[in-house]
């Protein structure tokens, strides 16, 4: 009897198991470890919100950081801001993103780059039909445009960089990366793009050593997020609340050990590691254990992702309905 259902265990086992030792063989790029103590991380957008938290994160395991943003002013007050909570000097670097050249004398003026965390973002929500496309071109320069400028710029001397160590490249994009949210048109785009920039990227400079990884925050708590909120349609703020908001600390944790772990995506929150689960797509995956929560929670996430468009979807229509009425 009991050897019975042993027996019952043992074959009731033998499909995830087995597919666990699959995926073990299988998962790509293969896991590593990208060490951050005594290197040289680059973090733009480092003076304000998530970019300032990362610089005191990699400041206080030991990194040597470099800053980069547009205003001196901002710049100067994160510099004294790192050295009072760490005791660390950090690098400041005034650029803007959008100008190439701008940016390459910044780069080339600092050391080789081991980590480069391309963090700097701006985000004006509203609807594309009153929108001024100005707006929108901006979101895409800084967004998307800035961050092939920064890894145009950096790639030379971090693919032959004297560290033989692995290296890594991060993008910030945001949970409006993998899903389109009302009121972020231009801004999921700018962000969905980074994602597809993430993926070719990783193709091209696996044989460097250089790991690319994707972050994927909620809302989270920032001087950028107080701005933004001035301004949000109401619809936007209650569908982006389906994840719930973050500090800019978490945010940075999460982040640091993804790029640690040589991780492609880097979710931030329960509702991210889900969401990341339901989008997982064709991304490079090199964790054995995450692969197999994506293989087998697929269909199950398909579900749950349309129980979500449904209820957005519904609000929507309320909504609508609501401002029918009162007009
Ligand atoms: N806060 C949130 O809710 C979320 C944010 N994100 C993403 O995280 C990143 C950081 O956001 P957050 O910390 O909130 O933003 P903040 O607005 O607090 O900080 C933005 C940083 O980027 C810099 N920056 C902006 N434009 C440029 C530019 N053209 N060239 C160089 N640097 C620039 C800013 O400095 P300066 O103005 O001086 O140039 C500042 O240092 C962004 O990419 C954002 O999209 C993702 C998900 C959620
Ligand atoms: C199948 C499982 C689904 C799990 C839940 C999905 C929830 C999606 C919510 C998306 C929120 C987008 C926030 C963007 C924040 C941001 O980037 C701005 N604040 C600008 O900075």
């Amino acid at each position: 009897m009991a050897a019975l259902s042993i027996l019952g265990l043992l074959a009731v086992l033998f499909v995830p198991l087995s597919l666990l030792v699959a995926l073990f063989f299988l998962a790509r790029p293969r896991s590593t470890k990208v060490p951050i103590k005594g290197r040289h991380v680059f973090i733009t957008g480092g003076s304000s919100g998530i970019g300032l938290a990362l610089a005191c994160r990699a400041a206080a395991q030991g990194a040597r950081v470099s800053i980069l943003a547009r205003s001196i002013e901002k710049l100067e007050e994160a510099r004294k801001f790192i050295r009072l909570s760490t005791g660390v000097d950090v690098a400041i670097y005034s650029s803007d993103v959008r100008d190439f050249e701008d940016v390459s004398r910044a780069i080339n003026e600092a050391d080789p780059i081991d980590i480069l965390i391309c963090n700097q973002g701006v985000f004006f929500p509203q609807e594309l039909d009153t929108q001024e496309m100005k707006e929108v071109s901006f979101m895409i320069d800084v967004n998307l445009v800035g961050t092939f400028h920064l890894i145009k710029a950096a790639l030379p001397r971090m693919k032959s960089r004297p560290d033989r160590r692995p290296a890594s490249i991060a993008l910030m994009s945001s949970q409006a990366g993998q899903v389109g949210i009302y009121g972020y048109t231009a801004y999921s785009a700018s962000k969905f793009g980074l994602r597809g920039l993430g993926e070719a990227l990783q193709q091209e400079v696996i044989a460097d050593d250089i790991h690319v990884s994707l972050i994927f925050p909620p809302d989270t708590e920032t001087p950028g997020l107080e701005e933004e909120n001035k301004r949000k349609p109401e619809l936007t703020k209650i569908i982006a609340s389906s994840s719930a908001a973050v500090k800019a600390e978490e945010v940075a944790e999460k982040t640091l050990n993804g790029i640690k772990c040589g991780r492609f995506i880097v979710a931030c929150n329960f509702d991210g590691i889900m969401l990341s689960i339901a989008t997982a797509g064709l991304s490079p995956q090199s964790s054995f254990i995450m692969a197999f929560f994506e293989v087998m929670l697929a269909g199950f996430m398909r579900l749950l992702a349309l129980c979500f468009q449904w209820s957005w979807y519904g609000t929507i229509e309320q909504w609508q309905a609501h401002k029918h009425r009162i007009h």
